[in-house]
């Protein structure tokens, strides 16, 4: 047995700190045997009690003193304890104490009660047999308390996170036997199992009670009785201990079954979802791909989805690609960049004939963004679905478990964000072997990869997947830029970088065709810059391929764009205009999260179907978010450049950027979400007097001095529309007022209940705070009142068509328009807007140009 001073339930002898005594040195006459014995057992005054036991708390109550007995205190076992380290205690700053001693071997007795006195006797035990426990321990040599527990030492104790007492007590009612189980889950021994060797961890005097035990109730002694009570305890102890394991691991086994199922449920829903062959129209042409001569069920995949014709960036990759190359590849946004490296992926994974190969991990793509990851790893899911390729996505926000459980089912393709794929991968040798053996790393959006923090982890990332290549080059590094490459006999397949963006930017192009004739530049580009980047991807045959297909414009060739001077001040009501007046998809970019926390409630004030979408979300809602709005044809997405990149999202016909972007990489990824896979797309500025010098620079950057046109605006409906986005922004000011009235009040409430307490004002609150909750509450039913009235005023705004400056629905007469009465009476005519013409803003851009060139021409 180890004595721990903690285990002393002992009340105070003298509240005179004794002093230390030096090891060694003649006992000090004038301490008495309590003193010593708590000089022996603690590092100063004996540990206080807790206050509701303490009677000294209570002045009314005195209770006895506790009397401490020993005989013999030299003849017990004390054994040295190893002066923990991080007591930092040096000879003079330990006030003369010297070492800890532990005690073995000792019993403990009481005498008497806590009202006439107790005396607390340590008295020697002589085991009569030694428990494996005190065998074990004496293996064990000295107490080291900076050693961590081991695991069987742990097992006693059971995680609050995890313990669950209403189906421990519901086991324990049910007498569940929890002896001898718990043997047959090996993961979940490691953690929870108390059965077995635990056993042994049991205080030696057991082995007493267990002999007591069988002797006749009537010959103990009463000394004897009482052991016997307590080490009872102490065994219903161990048992309740063992139940409530064993409630743990029911439930940790609960949840892992669950978790699993999910899994496999979502397996499942890919693998039923999958078409079957018969399924795909083999009439479809598909022939433009035939010179690729790629795998019959990749050709089924193409046909089920419909793509006929490669686009002109999967043209110029794919034979490069299929030759083993490194490729560096440019084309504008929406152009079909993911299958220019998922088909040649897909390609390699399917001439496999190994059967080890085909369930090692093969590709890994990088891209910036865990949206843009999930998408893609659907689009390679899409074109792979007639192959047996197993595609997962590594990225934050998502439960980091269930794709580890993914990793360890052996994935072909992983899509990830740098920074989970690191902090999952690190943790193992076995997934940064993996990584080793790749055959393709892919850099989706590689530029953005280099922004955002992101540097460190992709580094780290190319160092591993470089690492044994390295050690196989038998090349210097010189000669290998200028010499044809020799293959090295490995199992390790050769690496291909394919480095892809929408922005290939001057700089980079140059420097990349330096390196093609063989200069070296190294050390020369920015450290985090995309020269960087390419520089530590230390491509293989230093002879990237170079893919350039992108404009000098650098935006799909089918975008419109445009723009509106205005105040800032007057920017909601022109995006209101033109939601209202130009119904459809739309991604609204702002520069800053507070923006979309206060545009979101004022548009959905004004009726307009408003999803909000920023990094600083849930995940999952994150996701939700883009569901939502992939889902609904008029809906508008509220958006920091989290959703600029790679998005994907069918038929968004308008991008509008209510802050104009900070750079002009930043301009052609957002308006590359619309104008995608050949489709028409507007591409609309907002752009204020304080944001022109931005505006300037993108000018200069994209469009070589020629300035956006401007939007064509109905200005006569403006005056009405201002009105009520003023209403909306008063309401929405209001709303927040009161939310942080009220917000002390809810975070106490939210508190109380996070703590299961139940909330009473008259007992939480001072009466200062009482008097201003009582005025809060006044103020708060005011400004409620206040609300109601104005939404109200709003709702009825809002219902009403509107119509140009002057004219009625009423008395339809001609007014300011000519055509007026012609669009009222039209019955396909925009219900919001009954004066206004039908038309898309698309066409509404191009015939204000061409009206423009005419005049101009006239
Ligand atoms: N050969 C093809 N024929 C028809 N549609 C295609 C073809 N290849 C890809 N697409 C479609 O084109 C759309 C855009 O593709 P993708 O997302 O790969 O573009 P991207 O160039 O990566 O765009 P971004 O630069 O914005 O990330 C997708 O909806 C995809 O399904």
């Amino acid at each position: 047995m180890v004595w721990n001073v903690k285990d002393i339930d002992l009340d105070p002898i003298d509240s005179k700190k004794p002093k230390a005594v030096k090891k060694g040195k003649k006992k000090q006459p004038e301490l008495s045997a309590e003193e010593e014995a708590w000089n022996r057992l603690s590092l100063g005054a004996p540990p206080p009690l807790p206050q509701t036991l303490d009677p000294s708390a209570d002045g009314s109550k005195k209770r006895k003193r506790t009397k401490l007995n020993i005989e013999d205190v030299h003849e017990f076992a004390w054994s040295e304890v190893q002066n923990p380290s991080s007591l930092l205690l040096t000879s003079d700053d330990a006030g003369g104490f010297v070492c800890l001693e532990e005690l073995s071997d000792v019993d403990v007795e009481y005498e008497g009660t806590e009202a006439t006195g107790q005396i607390i006797k340590f008295k020697k035990v002589t085991p009569k047999k030694k428990s494996k426990a005190i065998k074990s321990e004496q293996k064990l040599g000295p107490a080291n308390p900076e050693k961590p527990l081991s695991i069987e030492e742990t097992k006693e104790y059971y995680d609050l996170d995890t313990f669950n007492e209403n189906i421990a007590n519901k086991q324990k009612a049910e007498g569940l036997d929890v002896e001898g189980e718990g043997d047959q889950d090996t993961e979940m021994q490691d953690s929870i199992d108390i059965d077995g060797q635990n056993e042994e961890n049991v205080a030696p005097v057991s082995a007493d009670v267990e002999e007591q035990s069988e002797q006749p109730e009537a010959k103990l002694s009463a000394k004897e009785r009482k052991k016997k009570e307590k080490l009872e305890k102490a065994k219903e102890k161990r048992k309740a201990a063992k139940e409530a394991a064993k409630a743990r691991k029911l439930i940790a086994q609960t949840e892992q079954a669950e978790a699993e199922q999910e899994d496999d449920g979502e397996e499942d829903e890919v693998k039923s979802n999958r078409p079957s062959v018969s399924e795909v129209d083999q009439d479809f042409d598909t022939s433009k791909w035939d010179q690729f001569k790629l795998h019959e069920d990749i050709v089924n995949g193409l046909k089920y989805h419909k793509f006929g014709t490669p686009t002109p960036i999967q043209e110029k990759t794919l034979p490069l690609a299929t030759e083993g190359r490194d490729i560096i590849g440019a084309a504008e946004t929406g152009s079909g960049k993911t299958l220019a490296f998922g088909i040649p992926i897909a390609q390699y994974i399917a001439s496999l004939e190994n059967e080890d190969d085909k369930h090692k991990l093969a590709a890994l793509i990088l891209t910036p963004t865990r949206e843009l990851a999930i998408q893609v790893k659907n689009h390679i899911q899409n074109i792979t679905c007639f192959m047996d390729i197993r595609t997962i996505a590594v990225v934050g926000g998502m439960s980091a478990q269930k794709q580890i459980r993914q990793l360890r089912q052996k994935p072909n393709i992983i899509v990830a964000t740098p920074g989970r794929l690191w902090e999952l991968f690190s943790e193992t040798d076995e997934h940064l072997n993996s990584l080793k053996q790749i055959k393709f790393l892919v850099l989706d959006e590689a530029d953005r990869m280099i922004e955002g923090g992101h540097f460190q982890e992709v580094d780290e990332i190319l160092r591993v997947i470089q690492q044994d290549r390295k050690e196989n080059k038998p090349q210097a590094e010189d000669e290998a830029e200028t010499e044809p490459e020799v293959e090295v006999e490995s199992n390790i397949p050769k690496l291909q970088t394919l480095v892809f963006t929408a922005t290939l930017s001057n700089s980079l192009r140059f420097d990349v065709k330096k390196r093609k004739v063989g200069k070296k530049s190294k050390g020369k580009a920015i450290a985090g810059s995309m020269e960087d980047l390419v520089e530590r991807l230390e491509l293989k045959n230093k002879d990237p391929a170079i893919v350039d297909i992108t404009t000098s414009t650098a935006v799909a060739s089918k975008l419109v764009e445009a723009k509106i001077d205005c105040l800032n001040t007057e920017k909601d009501v022109f995006l209101y205009y033109f939601v209202t007046r130009y119904p459809g998809r739309t991604i609204v970019f702002v520069n800053s999260i507070d923006s979309i926390r206060r545009l979101v409630p004022v548009s959905k004030l004004l009726g307009m179907e408003v999803i909000g979408l920023h990094a600083q979300m849930q995940q999952k809602q994150r996701l939700k978010n883009l569901d939502k709005f992939k889902a609904n044809d008029k809906a508008i997405l509220v958006a920091s450049d989290v959703a600029a990149r790679g998005l994907d999202i069918p038929l968004v016909e308008h991008v509008i950027h209510y802050q104009i972007p900070r750079s002009g990489e930043i301009y052609v990824h957002r308006s590359g979400r619309t104008a995608r896979a050949n489709q028409d797309g507007v591409s609309l500025m907002l752009c204020s007097p304080e944001e022109l010098s931005l505006y300037k620079k993108l000018v200069h950057r994209l469009r070589k001095g020629e300035p956006y046109p401007d939007f064509p605006v109905d200005y006569s409906i403006q005056r009405e529309m201002k009105k009520r986005v003023e209403l909306a922004t008063k309401i929405d000011k209001q709303e927040h007022r009161l939310q942080k009235i009220s917000h002390d009040d809810d975070w106490m409430k939210r508190m109380a209940n996070d703590l299961d307490i139940e909330y009473d004002e008259d007992v939480h609150s001072t009466k200062r705070q009482k008097r201003k909750h009582s005025e809060d509450d006044d103020e708060e039913e005011k400004i409620r009142q206040k609300i109601r009235g104005w939404k109200g005023e709003l709702k009825h705004m809002c219902a009403q068509p509107l119509l140009p400056h002057g004219a009625s629905m009423k008395y339809i007469t001609g007014s300011t328009m000519q055509d007026l009465v012609q669009r009222l009476l039209n019955e396909d005519r925009n219900e919001k807007l009954p004066g206004s013409a039908i038309s898309k803003a698309v066409d509404d851009v191009k015939s204000k140009a061409k009206n423009k060139k005419k005049a101009q021409t006239a």
